[in-house]
């Protein structure tokens, strides 16, 4: 148990409907001061056997429970999402360090709405019957079994749902790996849906590291999907450990991903566009983190955007004015300070930021903007997944596009300009899994999500979520004799 600003949660792991404990445990430490609020559950190999067991007995009835008692019970975890909305946002901050005002008013609501959007859409799912010479073809969404889902630490959350709640309402039972570095809201979800009634063993949380209890899970011959979200090399030993067991896979992972600017743009639309990528301290896969300008408009956009960057608040996630929090962890940090270091060290100039934000001392890494990049620099092909963009130019479409498809992944795109008919152009030629035009971070969860090349492998939302989470089964009958 822990008691983290001010609410109760219990730090075991929530196997068949008990707590139950481990011999060791890992210390979880806030970002907003690197002070330790909890010892967790460190789970390995047996509580893992334990969770996919406890979710393998409980499958057959809650497969066969019916859809409309399955969407009762996820509405009532929203309704206890939002009865505990403020708690869950105040301990989402302690944990990760993002801010309160977007836990409040954008993630803690998104959670809720997770649950609310599968279950309506589980009432909805159907597909219109068709005839073969008489005979008629009925397709079927059938739950596939046990789902492995492991999750990270950026919005723990909203991106555990996002799964929890597909993998529920297809009649599959769960076993959810949050982040080591952000544990705790996945503890308190685990009590939300027993008080919503959902049955034992049904969701089952285990804590611990990703290589001790993440690896025998997915590597369980008894699971029969994994959905993961996380980094291209963790993607890879999952996918490695999947492969003799044939688990099929759902992939969400990192990106570097552009924000073309065309001349004929609203600059000043343009400029809050690029520094909205700067959001959650710029721990966001989906970030626009390679800003392409038209040369003829650069200096323009750059004054414009500097001109935010100048007026956003650096410091205490709590601090509801606060636009700027810290980075995740001490070892995340030096990550990032790294990579700003190395693009410096290569010849990148740098236009804003560039280093720890040492008022606040901790984890606080100033927003960063590079430009003048030397070509082939390392700033301009990895995932920083921190507060820290460049900036580059171009002069033709042709050349804009080739360089935003210049990387490889293909998460997502945002496209700044006033016609409409090179908006179309352009976007159909990008590779990515989401591209928003004079837009970013619109979400309708009807939509398919998902990367291209290594930012990912299948899609999720609306239809796609079920039909990754189920077995699809087509049942073709002969016309009955009359
Ligand atoms: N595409 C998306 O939807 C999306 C969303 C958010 C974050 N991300 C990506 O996630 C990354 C940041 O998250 P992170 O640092 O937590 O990623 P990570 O890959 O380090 O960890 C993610 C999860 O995997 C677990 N894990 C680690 N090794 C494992 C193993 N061998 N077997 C099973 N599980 C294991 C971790 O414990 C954690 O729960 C970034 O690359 C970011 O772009 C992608
Ligand atoms: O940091 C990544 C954010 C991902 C967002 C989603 O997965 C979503 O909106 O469903």
């Amino acid at each position: 148990m822990a008691k983290v600003a001010g609410v109760t949660v219990d730090t075991d792991h929530w196997i068949g409907g008990e707590r139950v404990g481990s011999a060791a445990a890992f210390t979880d430490l806030s970002p907003i001061d690197e002070r330790p609020v909890a010892e967790v559950a460190r789970g390995g190999a047996a509580e893992a056997e334990a969770a996919v067991t406890a979710a393998a007995r409980a499958f057959p009835a809650w497969s066969r429970t019916s859809r409309e008692e399955r969407a009762r019970i996820l509405h009532a975890i929203a309704d206890g999402v939002d009865k505990r909305l403020e708690e869950l946002a105040q301990v989402e901050t302690a944990d990760n360090g993002a801010l309160i005002r977007s836990h409040r008013r954008g993630v803690m609501p998104r959670v809720a709405h997770n649950f609310r959007f599968f279950a309506d859409w589980l009432l909805r799912l159907g597909h219109e019957d068709f005839e073969t010479r008489g005979h008629r073809n009925h397709v079927s969404w059938d739950p596939a079994g046990v789902c492995a889902l492991i999750t990270p630490w950026n919005a723990p959350l909203m991106l555990a749902t996002w799964k929890v709640a597909p993998a529920l309402a297809a009649g599959n039972t769960v076993v959810l790996k949050p982040a080591e570095w952000s544990p705790l809201t996945a503890s308190l979800l685990a009590d939300i849906a027993a008080e919503a009634g959902l049955p034992d063993g049904v969701l089952n949380v285990v804590q611990g590291y990703g290589e001790e209890v993440g690896a025998p899970l997915v590597a369980h011959p008894d699971v029969r999907r994994i959905s993961f979200t996380g980094s291209v090399p963790t993607a890879r030993s999952i996918a490695a450990a999947a492969a003799p067991n044939l688990t099929p896979l759902s992939l969400e992972l990192g990106g570097k991903s552009p924000l073309l600017v065309f001349a004929d743009a609203d600059l000043d639309l343009a400029a809050d566009l690029a520094v909205e990528q700067y959001d959650n301290a710029g721990q966001v896969c989906l970030a626009a983190t390679r800003l392409l300008v038209d040369a003829s408009v650069a200096a323009e956009f750059t004054e414009r955007l500097l001109d935010r960057v100048g007026r956003l608040v650096q410091g205490d996630p709590r601090d509801e004015a606060t636009d700027i929090g810290p980075q995740i962890h001490r070892r995340h940090f030096e990550r990032v300070d790294g990579f700003v270091r190395r693009a410096a060290a290569a010849g990148a100039r740098t236009l804003a930021g560039g280093g720890p934000n040492t008022d606040l001392g901790g984890l606080y890494y100033r927003p960063t903007l590079f430009t003048d990049v030397p070509e082939g620099a390392e700033i301009l092909a990895e995932e920083v997944f921190g507060p820290v963009l460049t900036l580059q130019t171009f002069t033709t479409e042709e050349q804009a596009v080739a360089m935003a498809n210049a990387t490889r992944y293909g998460l997502a795109a945002t496209v700044a300009t006033g016609d409409p008919e090179r908006a179309a152009r352009v976007s159909g030629r990008l590779v990515a899994g989401t591209v928003w035009v004079n837009c970013f971070f619109v979400r309708d969860l009807r939509a398919p999500f998902g990367g291209s090349r290594e930012s990912g492998v299948g899609r999720e939302g609306g239809d796609w979520s079920f039909d990754f989470y189920c077995d699809l089964k087509n049942t073709v009958t002969a016309p009955w004799e009359k």
